[in-house]
């Protein structure tokens, strides 16, 4: 397995052009935060306009909305039903990406709004949270799967729980059913299975892509902290990768700079704060000093 560092990934980071205006950094647009988690939406669109995408768009509820235009007035906010008459496309110079599920607990109308998103996405996505549970079933199986046949990638962050439910609704294969209790190996069925990158989370952090050879080439961050072991932090990472997909990063180059950034703002923040007390919104909080420090 690969160990990600953050002296190997360093390199990825998007370089901010003297000439660059709001759209060339990249639009990243988010399809999160129902009136129940409107938090999740709030995180994940902050956590995006942190991480350098030029111009953020929030398509969420009423709920987050409101919230959003205090603590990010920055974010462009429309409603669920606008994604696929406004969505961006995307062109060389104008790149983009669309974060979706953060915050969109499983219920039908959530699962109905994931299918069409994924349908309508002529982007890379980000899928999280309620996105998982959707493409776990036949019809966002298949909505994933035309979304690839169109050529558009998309990557997957699931917490164990959450990869649970997406290998078991998958045909059992015999000759990986042994495997599947090491997470690496578990990482790498999805990534296969959904034809996508998956960003397996944990206390260790597994990422894996649809062509890796085997469990060798899955990539692995083991330097994060126990203080990131808190409701919200997951959304703030899709937040991050999100941004940096829209930014033009590869997949798999997104993914794993956004992990390594991610869990360094947890270190940060623990070691200035004490883990015991650190919050999702101190993650967010440390970013910046977790950039700098990658970037130094
Ligand atoms: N402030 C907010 O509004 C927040 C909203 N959230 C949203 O809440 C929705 C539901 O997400 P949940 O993850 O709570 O619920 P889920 O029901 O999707 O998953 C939780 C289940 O998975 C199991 N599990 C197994 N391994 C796990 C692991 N490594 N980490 C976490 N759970 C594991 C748990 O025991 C539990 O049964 C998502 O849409 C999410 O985005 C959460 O992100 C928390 C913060
Ligand atoms: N013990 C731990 N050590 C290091 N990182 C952790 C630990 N527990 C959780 N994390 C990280 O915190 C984040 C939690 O994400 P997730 O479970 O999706 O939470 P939520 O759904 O509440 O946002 C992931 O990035 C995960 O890797």
């Amino acid at each position: 397995m690969r160990k990600l560092t953050k002296k190997a990934i360093a390199q990825l980071f998007p370089q901010l052009k003297q000439d660059a205006n709001k759209y060339t950094r990249g639009t990243c647009e988010l399809v999160v935060g129902d009136r129940n988690f409107p938090g999740a939406g709030v995180l994940a669109t902050m956590a995006a306009t942190r991480m350098g995408s030029g111009y953020v768009k929030a398509y969420t509820s009423d709920e987050a909305a409101a919230a959003l235009r205090i603590v990010q007035p920055s974010a462009v906010i429309a409603s669920f039903k606008q994604y696929g008459v406004e969505c961006h496309a995307q062109d060389d110079l104008h790149p983009s990406a669309t974060v979706v599920g953060c915050g969109l607990a499983g219920t039908e109308g959530n699962m109905t709004l994931v299918k069409s998103v994924i349908a309508a996405a002529a982007v890379p996505l980000v899928l999280d949270g309620g996105a998982l549970t959707a493409i776990a079933t036949e019809s966002g199986f298949a909505a994933l799967a035309d979304h690839r046949l169109n050529g558009f990638s998309a990557i997957l962050t699931p917490h164990g729980g959450e990869a649970a439910r997406l290998i078991a609704a998958l045909p059992v294969d015999a000759e990986v059913a042994d495997d599947l209790h090491d997470p690496a190996r578990q990482a790498l069925r999805i990534a296969r299975a959904y034809d996508a990158v998956c960003v397996l989370k944990g206390p260790q952090t597994y990422i894996a892509s649809p062509d890796d050879a085997g469990a060798k080439d899955v990539a692995v961050y083991a330097d994060g902290t126990p203080a990131l072991a808190k409701a919200g932090t997951g959304d703030v990472l899709a937040g991050c990768i999100g941004a940096l997909l829209a930014q033009g990063l590869s997949p798999r180059d997104a993914a794993e700079l956004g992990v390594v950034i991610h869990g360094e703002a947890g270190v940060l923040a623990a070691e200035k704060l004490g883990a015991f007390c650190v919050t999702t919104e101190d993650v967010l909080r440390f970013i910046p000093k977790a950039v700098k420090e990658i970037v130094k």
